[in-house]
């Protein structure tokens, strides 16, 4: 028999007072799936991931993690919202044998080694947590969430103080976590890390689904995107673009212009170039196709 879905959500909703953070949101994560959540601010996400950690009940719907209706005692789900919980007199290894101890865990002292050095923490094992930085707080807190082994990964913006290299660190050790067939569901404001790490996406706005599937079936949904174009023969570009069926000069009339086109049309004018002897030196979406869906669907929802 398949693995049960590691998140089965069905017309979610959640009221604080008057305000709707949740309004029938549906989701589905496959395990070993790393699933994005993205909107504006207020949207929803830490509320919808609150409700997948079991921090608060939805007020009507039908949520299963890991095969179970949410809010039983469950193993097998880790993470956290609103930043890592930590003691900040107690170093990052007391930090997590508390954490196991708290857990009533039989586990080694090696597997915190273990944790510590998979976040990139082993130097600053023994070191206060109150001196720690942002990013390194974060980093504990994936620490303490690996120690669970869980099946279930939930974190709310995870790469919040990363410098790249931290990012990178975490955008590994997600993926290999993936990789053993562990489920998870982040929440991010940067379309760039989203597109790196996600296989699917769902993008909220004003607590209701706009879109949740695949990166690429959003890419291909888009509309016409903005390109910024860089040529060798700036004029002549121009106005090979103003003859191009499709595509519009779009903006700051400069030597590296934006256009503004569908992919076919696009794919056209880049070939009239060449045809033409004009170089292509650079050609790239203003913005990623991600971020574009973003601003369109979110748009389109508050304007409703
Ligand atoms: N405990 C609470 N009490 C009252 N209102 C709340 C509470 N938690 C969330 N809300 C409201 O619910 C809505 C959704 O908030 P939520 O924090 O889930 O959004 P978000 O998408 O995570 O936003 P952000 O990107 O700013 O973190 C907002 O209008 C927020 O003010």
């Amino acid at each position: 028999m398949d693995a049960p879905l590691a998140v089965r959500a069905r017309g979610i909703t959640k009221c604080f007072g008057d305000v709707v953070a949740l309004d029938g949101v549906d989701l589905d994560v496959a395990p070993g799936q790393i699933h994005g959540l993205v909107g504006p601010n207020g949207a929803g996400k830490t509320t919808l991931l609150g409700l997948l950690l079991s921090l608060a009940v939805a007020d009507e719907g039908t949520l299963e993690i890991l095969g179970a209706p949410a809010g039983r005692p469950l193993g097998g789900v880790a993470g956290f919202v609103d930043g890592p919980g930590l003691y900040p007199s107690l170093t990052a290894r007391q930090n997590l044998a508390a954490l196991l101890a708290l857990r009533g865990r039989d586990r080694k002292t090696s597997a915190i080694d273990d944790a510590l050095g998979e976040v990139g923490l082993t130097d600053v094992a023994d070191d206060r947590v109150r001196g720690f930085s942002l990013g390194m707080r974060q980093r504990l807190g994936l620490a303490a969430a690996l120690l669970a082994e869980p099946r279930l990964l939930v974190l709310d913006e995870p790469a919040n103080g990363l410098d790249p290299a931290g990012k990178q660190h975490v955008h590994g050790v997600l993926g290999r976590l993936a990789g053993r067939g562990t489920a998870v569901v982040l929440s991010s404001h940067r379309m760039d890390d989203l597109e790196a790490l996600c296989a699917e996406v769902t993008i909220l706005a004003t607590g209701r689904v706009v879109f949740t599937g695949p990166l690429a079936k959003l890419s291909a949904e888009n509309g016409e995107l903005d390109y910024r174009l860089r040529t060798s023969d700036p004029d002549r570009a121009r106005a090979l673009v103003a003859g191009a069926p499709g595509v519009r000069l779009a903006g700051p009339d400069a030597d590296v212009f934006v256009v503004r086109a569908l992919t076919p049309a696009l794919d056209d004018l880049v070939l009239r170039l060449a045809r033409e002897g004009v170089a292509v030196r650079e050609l790239a979406p203003v913005v990623s196709p991600l971020e574009a869906a973003f601003l369109a669907l979110t748009d389109r929802e508050a304007g409703r």
